[in-house]
């Protein structure tokens, strides 16, 4: 089974944790928008619910979907948020910003009660690192000083003419960090002046859909 088939099954299956009278947070990428896709088509059958979006192309998914945005800025708390990963491992640690929406989707995880993480199975590795990069959102004014920070194999993500840009106005590194230890490598960057923030998700993730061979498991995280 194809990779968009199977984000599709995943998406499908946590837009089922959505229950009337939510308040649902909705995450960025290629597997968040089947979710949107599926939330979407439930909102047309009835189902009665308030979200907000993570980035504005997921914002501009959702209002084509039909479900009602809020702005994040008046939201104090959420009750769910789904969203996709680049990389998931066991302990539940995630690397997220593949497609650099990771500083606004780590705020509204983190006012979210509960947090799912959907996936292909190829998403899923034995511990984060493996393959993908850790994206870090800089402040465009440091970002020489960052880049010579951030080590080597730290690479500027380009855009379309220039640096990248994200919705927030900021730049994003790509790093290629050992992550023998996530959480000191995420105090390390929590610690550095001009990060705005970075993919590694260690708290956030409350549970997991995976889809693979066409079969789709949820895992929760216990601790
Ligand atoms: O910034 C983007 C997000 O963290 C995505 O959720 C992540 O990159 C996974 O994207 P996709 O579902 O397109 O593989």
């Amino acid at each position: 089974m194809d990779a968009d088939t199977e984000k599709a099954r995943a998406g499908a299956a946590a837009a089922q944790e959505v229950q009337d009278g939510m308040l649902v947070g909705l995450g960025t990428g290629s597997t968040a928008a089947h979710a949107i896709a599926a939330i979407g088509a439930r909102v047309a059958a009835g189902l009665r619910i308030r979200a907000v979006a993570t980035s504005r192309a997921s914002e501009a998914l959702a209002r084509r979907a039909g479900i009602a945005m809020l702005d994040f800025a008046d939201v104090p708390r959420l009750d769910l948020t789904i969203d996709g990963a680049d990389e998931i491992d066991p302990r539940f640690f995630a690397i997220k910003g593949g497609g650099g929406a990771m500083l606004r989707e780590k705020v509204v995880a983190a006012a979210s009660d509960r947090m799912v993480v959907i996936a292909d199975g190829g998403k899923r590795v034995a511990a984060i690192g493996a393959g993908a990069p850790v994206p870090v959102e800089i402040l465009p004014f440091a970002r020489a000083s960052l880049l010579a920070r951030l080590g080597e194999g730290a690479v500027l993500r380009p855009g379309r003419d220039g640096p990248y840009v994200t919705d927030n106005g900021n730049n994003i590194v790509d790093c290629r960090i050992g992550l023998q230890n996530p959480r000191e490598s995420a105090a390390w960057l929590d610690g550095i002046a001009g990060v705005l923030g970075h993919g590694l998700f260690l708290d956030e993730v409350d549970a997991a859909y995976f889809a693979q061979d066409g079969t789709v498991s949820r895992l929760e995280r216990l601790d």
